[in-house]
């Protein structure tokens, strides 16, 4: 039988070394997908005069682009458990390219529509999740630093493609400016590149260890009744490439319902900050600094987020700081209509900025922190594509309140109250399930399968956890492990 190494079934997390690579990748992957979208805003005037049609024709551009991006979670995460992180984000980079250099020839908005929002948007979903996906697999202890860092890439390339999309065009046009922007997003490839995949040997090495395994397993007689349960798991195959099980998972679960409730109140403010700027008669270049201003808050906010989310005081209770971020931001929310000048929107928009960045920067991580990086592939795409609805929801519905009052102030205070209970709810089913978990702790004394990791995660004992990509490993007995390997095999 061929030993763990040469099957890649076991591997700590190197929490640094071609880890810092890989990090630096997602950090650049990660900016485009979420910074991209919200730059293009910039061309969005011309190509409304060049076809003639009206804003809100032009704005389902960003919004069918946001819609693939999120939408195409489920296949992102299908496609990273069948094939790894890097030759998704190589190929979504190079669809990401495509796309925008087609949108640059584009005669209508219809081909726009396809170009932009379709192929750009749905190759953004291959560089956004495998991106997130693949921190997990080298990083565990310094984890949450990590996430920070590597979000932190989306105000970063927000401060960077905004003025450079002014640029463009300026010198080149909308169409010029495309063809540019299609060879920039290419670096997503670059970017993909540095993902070297880790655990699983995929190479001839884990072919001969599958090999050696079988014929071990033929030989005391076990592989028959493996084969039979293979046959009776014929849908569990679908399983190993989207585990649909997390919806027994209680975490994942809470997890859901907050952050789609969080969702439902989270984008409008930013999407009409500048717009009420400009409505309480403020310049329109000191309206836009607003969003720099947020920019650059949130840009510090999230990886000092993630350093303090790293702490071995948060760490235990990190759901608990990330259900405080949630209700921070409608709490900000809440208090915006109070400002009455220039000045109260600074307050406001830094406050904002600072509360943004946090929920941003433990995004990722509390899902981590719930499921575990194994199942976390699964998981990201799961949520990304319930999330999609309500961020899809939230600016119309804030807008639908604006034209219904004629009043900015309902639309923040709707998303202020949405986001304080998304963030009590949270907190309030954390405190249940940390209570569970502990409970269950003492019931069973080891690592809970059922709720993907072991039980002492929550009181933070990354040290001594070996991970199997990403996942806690405990001894398994001779029989447990030829059957691991076997069921290994039947997964491959
Ligand atoms: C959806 C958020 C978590 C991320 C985002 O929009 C951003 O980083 O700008």
């Amino acid at each position: 039988m061929s030993s763990p190494a040469s099957t890649g079934l076991a591997s700590t997390p190197p929490d640094g070394g071609w880890g810092w690579a890989v990090l630096f990748g997602a950090f650049i992957s990660i900016g485009f997908s979420y910074a991209f979208p919200k730059a293009l805003a910039i061309f969005f005037k011309e190509i409304q005069d060049f076809f003639g049609t009206s804003y809100s024709e032009v704005a389902w551009v960003s919004s069918i682009m946001l819609a693939a991006t999120y939408g195409g979670g489920p296949i992102s995460s299908i496609l990273v458990n069948r094939f790894g992180s890097r030759p998704v984000v190589i190929f979504g980079g190079l669809l990401c390219g495509i796309g925008m250099v087609s949108a640059s020839f584009c005669t209508s908005i219809m081909q726009l529509y396809i170009c932009v929002g379709l192929m750009s948007g749905f190759g953004l979903a291959l560089n956004l999740q495998p991106s997130v996906i693949i921190i997990g697999k080298y990083f565990l202890k310094r984890r949450p630093i990590a996430n920070g860092l590597a979000m932190a890439g989306s105000p970063v390339m927000l401060c960077t493609l905004a003025p450079l999309n002014q640029f463009l065009f300026d010198n080149f046009g909308w169409r010029g400016s495309f063809l540019i922007l299609g060879a920039i997003l290419l670096n997503c490839c670059v970017a993909g590149a540095l993902f070297r995949p880790i655990g699983h040997a995929t190479g001839p090495i884990q072919k001969e260890a599958n090999k050696e395994v079988k014929e071990t397993a033929k030989a005391v007689g076990f592989l028959a009744a493996t084969e039979e349960e293979e046959d009776k798991q014929c849908c569990a195959k679908f399983n190993q490439y989207l585990d649909c099980s997390l919806f027994k998972h209680r975490g994942f679960l809470i997890y859901l319902v907050g952050n789609v409730l969080m969702f439902l109140g989270f984008f409008a403010p930013i999407v009409f900050l500048a717009p009420y700027a400009k409505h309480m008669g403020i310049d329109e270049y000191s309206a836009a600094f607003l969003l720099s201003i947020l920019a650059i808050v949130d840009m510090i906010a999230r990886p000092t987020t993630g350093l303090i989310a790293n702490s071995k005081w948060v760490r235990p209770k990190i759901q608990y700081f990330f259900s405080f971020s949630i209700a921070f931001n409608g709490a900000c929310h809440l208090l915006c209509p109070l400002a009455s000048d220039y000045a109260g929107l600074v307050i406001y928009s830094v406050f904002f900025g600072l509360a943004f960045g946090m929920v941003c920067a433990m995004l990722f991580e509390t899902l981590m922190d719930l499921v575990g990086a194994v199942r976390f592939t699964s998981a990201v795409g799961l949520v990304t594509i319930a999330e999609c609805c309500t961020i899809l929801l939230g600016p119309p519905v804030g807008g639908a309140l604006i034209d219904t009052f004629g009043d900015y102030k309902y639309m923040f205070i709707k998303c202020g109250a949405v986001m304080v209970l998304a963030g009590t709810f949270l907190f309030i089913m954390n405190y249940y399930n940390y209570r569970m978990l502990a409970k269950e702790e003492k019931a069973v004394g080891t690592k809970d399968p059922e709720h993907g990791k072991p039980m002492n995660e929550g009181s933070n004992n990354w040290d001594s956890e070996k991970m199997q990509d990403g996942q806690e490993l405990e001894p398994l007995t001779d029989e447990q492990g030829l059957k691991k390997e076997v069921n290994g095999l039947t997964e491959v």
